[in-house]
């Protein structure tokens, strides 16, 4: 590995590889987030008319190179496991296409949609215009309450499957839009859609923290984690996170000691900033 490269901002050798017949006309990659890990491109390279999402991990310059490679293959290595176990049981996740530890990347289905943290701030923020003026309106919490519960579904079957996120947060969570209804060919039809904004599937991704664990302790940890969360990204929301749970009870055969469990954690949580 030459270290003169790596201050440098290349992309992976494999984006430049060409997989087209014709691949002059293909698209370029295009950096979608550049995080403390890594890059997440978004690329046509493998088909022209599938995008993929590529997640690059490049050697980290103040690291030891030999131990640095070793690191980022044992965790892409494992993300792609944990990723394909989840996707035979099941879980809604990205599909892995194809990925090469060593070089430090992975390449996957790319998840049209937004984060699910975007949709509910988004839907709370309009609520809160309409309800200017007069007071004790009932605002309708139902789409808002559905979501929260395919959130709970969607950690339930995780759970379900011995594997925990590690790092549970709406952001972390994709909302893909459902397809368009067969007679609506242009798909134009936004107007009168506002409830929808919190329509679709649930798609969990980023697993480069996850683990494999039947454990009560590491679930209910993972829960905490997502409630801490939710607190903070959405703290008018805060009491709907109990429809979370709710539903991740409904979900998962075991959920019961977990919440027991969480109680725990709570209230570890709980002394440990008392102690600040
Ligand atoms: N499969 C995907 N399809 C579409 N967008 C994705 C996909 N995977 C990740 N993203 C987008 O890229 C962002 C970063 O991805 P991800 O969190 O997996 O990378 P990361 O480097 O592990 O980030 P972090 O530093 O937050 O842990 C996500 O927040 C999401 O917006």
């Amino acid at each position: 590995m030459a270290p003169t490269e790596t201050h440098q901002f290349p992309p992976p050798k494999v984006l430049t590889y060409h997989h087209h017949q014709s691949s002059s006309s293909s698209p370029p990659p295009t950096l979608i987030t550049q995080g403390a890990e890594g890059r997440l491109y978004k690329t046509t390279h493998l088909t022209r008319d599938r995008p993929c999402a590529l997640k690059y991990r490049p050697p980290k310059p103040y690291r030891h190179p030999v131990l640095d490679a070793r690191l980022t293959k044992a965790r892409l290595a494992s993300e792609a496991k944990v990723l394909e176990r989840c996707r035979r049981e099941g879980v809604s996740v990205p599909a892995v296409y194809a990925v090469d530890p060593a070089a430090g990347w992975m390449m996957m289905e790319w998840i049209e949609g937004v984060p699910v943290r975007v949709r509910i701030n988004a839907w709370l923020g309009e609520r809160c215009g309409e309800e200017d003026g007069e007071e004790g309106e009932e605002m309708d919490e139902t789409p808002l309450v559905d979501l929260m519960k395919r959130v709970g579904e969607a950690v339930g079957a995780l759970h379900r499957t011995g594997v925990v996120h590690g790092d549970l947060t709406t952001s972390n969570m994709m909302l893909r839009p459902p397809p368009p209804p067969p007679g609506q060919v242009n798909g134009r039809e936004e107007e009168d859609n506002k409830a929808k904004v919190l329509e679709g599937e649930v798609v969990l991704i980023d697993f480069g923290l996850a683990t494999q664990s039947m454990s009560d302790e590491d679930r209910a940890v993972d829960l905490y984690v997502l409630e801490r969360a939710f607190a903070s990204t959405h703290p008018r929301a805060e009491r709907l996170f109990a429809s979370v749970l709710a539903s991740y009870r409904d979900a998962f055969k075991k959920a019961s000691s977990v919440l027991v469990k969480l109680e725990d954690v709570r209230m570890r949580g709980r002394k440990r900033s008392m102690l600040g």
